[in-house]
């Protein structure tokens, strides 16, 4: 059933309703009501109801009226007919579908505002002439077209009993889905970049198959609040500083004066020749990188932080975790990105939503895999990626080439599927690469870079009649897309030349004599931009300019997100999941027992009855204190270079707090760092002839893991300092061997101005520690051989907490320095 409303008078409205009719219905009315509110809150504004009822009336267009609102009459109907608006139902859509017929035969298939602009004015007529008593809503744009019979489908779970009575409600054939409010005082003739209503059945355009499919899930993103971005873009020009020896401090031009605008319905193309500067104006309009001149705005608004919860960016490169299933990544995500007005089960079902609408049940609980891992295939891992930023139902998405190294038709799909999100009222923007010719039809704008030039901006349709119109057509069979990207690319082989670059280069012209060979691609380049200057340019300037004004919500950042200990709840498990594998490593359990069984057997029963054996025992304490400071420094090192692209992309949309990031990386590694030191001790502790005390086992055990703790920390902060394996690696093999050599066993005797080293050595720490638990030598009666051994004399052992003391500094200090140097990161330009 289609109904025209205005939405803050519905709820006021269906109050009554609720009161008057039977169970049923009431509960269907409730189910409305509770949908309208979830829409617009505020329940002020007068009273409007327009049901249009062709059951009065003889024709479609010509006899709409709007009837006063009379709840007994409504309530009769609705109880008469024994289902929701039944009788209406029929009647309302038909005349729906009529119009849009009407629609279709006017502009293709597109009811645009413009017609619904046209009905209202007819109406306004009409009410003059029939003195209808009827209040007249401002304009027809501001009620809400609804489909009842869809949005009741959307929650027939949420109430007990009712689905019986909603499965019976309607039929699927007769859903149409149009459920828009799109506000907008413009006169009719200022609506230029009209946000288009699209009848998906009459779509003569939507493929079929799984496309088809596609179609109609993305229904299921319309139900939430709308907000709309327009955004538009003039004169952008970005500029970088190059590095390197001979060009350093050279700024390099990147983006020349590009303009154009893109509307919530419309997916804007960018396409050019690599090295063109479609990912660098992505990143621009994405407000991720600062352009160096024009203007950006958004609804006619500067960029502001508000919108980084409105904004989705897919990257060129598949970012996500090898090791999560693709279940596991959306339901984290949507755990830590959607608002924290969503329980925790609204979150999930959010991503299992999100997964059917890209089709991803057979794969949801395959591992995403990665360069070492075999995983879910590219058009999957690329839907994941998608899937990523539309759980967020951003208002504006941009896709850095979303269909790269996709099958034809897989390409296709993600295309069909990113009109599906545009329809929902969303922005798009993405990059492309030589898309087939179906792949090309579903942009609704175009802009063609060239060396960071725009050489066309307008409706993707017209791009080949721009281009006939300034005399360049193919003169072989080829797409659009070849034969603008050999344009952009200066190549006009197989392609008529316009005359005026023709004149140029013929006998006689004034570049003849220069040439020789027909005009270079920079030729080219230059005939295209100024044509384009000077015939398109100005065009779209003045067109871009018209101010469109959208309807919004309110923004509430601090909604976003979960708390900081969901956040890190969400990011431990997280954690744990992405490291099971690890944990589960045969190799890294196979490569702590071996060392623990040849340290057993290399120092086998041994015991500390000379100078000499306490000496042997002492190696082996410290060589303990050496591999667990060893192994944690070089599995945390590569940490933060492997997870930086991540992190900088999941920090740079605000996705959670850095600490509690940091907090629970530290946590969830633990397990496995605590777990293979227990087995290892346990091994050589009864092999070698340790003191076979509890207190002893367990206070050795406890120094090892100060040990690991402070040692992983130190990996981190060598990780982070440099982000980049091979630099950290070598650091970090340099600081352990420098923890090592002035550990306290090696030398005795350091220089005084060397002295320092053994206080930042956590080897020296953990070796003093260790001999202090085995020995025992403080306070009571020297233990004979071992306390008066001149080797153990010379430690002057003490109760050890200084040594406590010192690794629990480094615990913290290393962790502290790694906070610091992650903060500094630059997430833009990571991300
Ligand atoms: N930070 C930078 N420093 C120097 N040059 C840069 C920088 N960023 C971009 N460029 C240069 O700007 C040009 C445009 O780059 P951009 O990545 O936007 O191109 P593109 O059209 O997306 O290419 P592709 O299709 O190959 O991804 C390239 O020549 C690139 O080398």
């Amino acid at each position: 059933m289609w109904l025209a409303l205005d939405t803050k008078a519905l709820s006021i409205v269906l109050q009554p309703l609720v009161n008057h009719c039977t169970s049923d219905t009431l509960r269907a009315i409730t189910v409305m009501t509770m949908l309208i509110r979830y829409q617009d809150d505020s329940v002020q504004s007068e009273l409007r109801f327009a049901v249009t009822s062709l059951e009065e009336l003889p024709a479609p267009m010509e006899n709409k009226v709007d009837v006063d609102l009379d709840l007994s009459e409504i309530c009769a109907k609705i109880d008469e007919a024994g289902l929701i608006g039944n009788a209406a139902r029929d009647s309302t859509s038909a005349y729906y579908v009529k119009n849009m017929e009407l629609a279709d035969k006017e502009d293709d298939i597109m009811m645009t505002k413009k017609t619904l602009l046209k009905m209202r004015s007819f109406d306004l007529n009409k009410a003059s002439q029939n003195e209808t008593p009827m209040r007249k809503t401002k304009s027809f744009t501001s009620h809400l077209l609804v489909n009842i019979d869809e949005l009741i489908n959307r929650v027939a779970g949420s109430f007990e009993g009712t689905s019986a009575f909603l499965s019976n409600s309607h039929s699927d054939d007769e859903i149409h889905f149009l459920s828009s409010i799109y506000e907008s005082s413009l006169p009719p003739e200022s609506v230029t970049d009209v946000i288009t209503l699209r009848n998906p059945k009459s779509d003569a355009s939507a493929p079929s198959g799984e496309e088809d499919s596609d179609s109609c899930s993305w229904r299921k993103i319309q139900i939430e609040p709308p907000f709309s971005i327009y955004l538009k873009f003039e004169d952008v020009n970005h500029k970088v500083k190059l590095k390197g020896n001979r060009n350093s401090g050279v700024e390099k031009s990147i983006l020349q004066g590009v303009s154009g605008s893109v509307c919530p319905g419309e997916v804007l193309a960018l396409m050019g020749p690599s090295g063109g500067g479609k990912t660098t104006l992505l990143n621009v309009l994405s407000g991720r990188v600062k352009n160096s001149g024009g203007t950006i705005t958004y609804n006619d608004q500067l960029y502001t932080k508000s919108l980084k919860h409105r904004i989705g960016f897919v990257l060129q490169d598949d970012i996500a975790f090898p090791h999560l299933t693709v279940r596991e990544t959306l339901t984290y995500s949507a755990l830590l990105r959607l608002p924290n007005t969503l329980s925790r089960e609204q979150k999930k079902e959010r991503a299992m939503s999100v997964i059917s609408e890209l089709g991803l049940e057979r794969c949801q609980n395959t591992m995403i895999g990665g360069t070492f891992v075999r995983g879910v295939s590219g058009g999957e891992r690329k839907r994941v990626c998608i899937g990523n930023e539309i759980l967020l139902n951003p208002s504006l998405l941009f896709l850095d080439e979303p269909t790269s190294g996709l099958d034809s038709t897989t390409a296709l799909r993600i295309i069909q599927m990113l009109r599906n999100i545009a329809q929902a009222g969303k922005t798009v923007v993405t990059t492309i690469h030589q898309p087939s010719s179906r792949l090309f039809s579903k942009f609704d704008k175009l802009i063609l870079l060239s060396n960071g030039c725009s050489l066309y901006y307008g409706k993707a349709s017209e791009a080949m009649l721009y281009f006939s119109s300034i005399g360049c057509s193919p003169l072989t069979a080829m797409t659009p897309a070849e034969f603008l990207i050999d344009l952009a690319n200066g190549n006009i082989k197989d392609k008529s030349i316009p005359s005026e670059l023709e004149d140029k280069f013929l006998p006689g012209g004034e570049c003849f004599e220069r040439k020789d060979g027909g005009p270079s691609p920079g030729d080219v380049h230059e005939y295209f931009l100024g044509a384009y200057e000077l015939r398109a340019s100005n065009m779209e300037k003045i067109r871009i300019s018209r101010p469109v004004i959208i309807a919004q919500n309110k923004l509430n950042v601090e909604e976003w997100g979960a708390t900081w200990s969901a956040q890190f709840s969400i990011l431990f498990q997280r954690g744990l999941k992405e490291r099971r594998h690890e944990y589960l490593s045969t190799l890294r359990v196979v490569q702590v027992v071996s060392t623990a069984v040849i340290v057993g057997l290399l120092w086998w029963n041994s015991d500390a009855s000379s100078t000499m054996k306490v000496q042997d025992q002492a190696g082996l304490l410290f060589f303990i204190s050496v591999f667990w400071a060893f192994f944690p420094v070089f599995t945390a090192v590569f940490t933060f270079p492997q997870e930086r692209i991540m992190l900088a992309k999941e920090r740079s949309v605000g996705m959670y707090k850095l600490s509690a990031y940091l907090i629970a990386r530290n946590t969830s590694d633990l397990p496995l760092d605590l777990l293979l030191p227990i087995v290892f001790l346990t091994i050589i502790y009864f092999m070698v002839g340790l003191k076979l005390t509890f207190p002893a086992f367990s206070l050795s055990l406890l120094s090892i893991f100060l040990s690991i703790i402070a040692a992983q920390g130190l990996g981190l902060a060598i990780g982070a300092a440099f982000m980049d394996v091979k630099k950290a690696t070598t650091l970090a093999s340099v600081t352990v061997m420098a923890s090592m050599l002035s550990g306290g066993f090696f030398v005795k005797k350091v220089p005084p101005f060397m002295s320092w080293i053994r206080y930042v050595s956590l080897n020296y720490h953990t070796y003093r520690l260790l001999l202090k638990i085995q020995y025992n030598c403080v306070g009571g009666p020297s233990r004979s051989v071992i306390c008066n051994s001149p080797f153990i004399k010379a430690e002057r052992l003490d109760y050890g907490g200084t040594e406590v003391v010192a690794i629990m500094a480094m615990i913290v200090g290393y962790r502290m320095l790694t906070y610091v140097l992650l903060r500094r990161m630059k997430l833009r330009n990571e991300a």
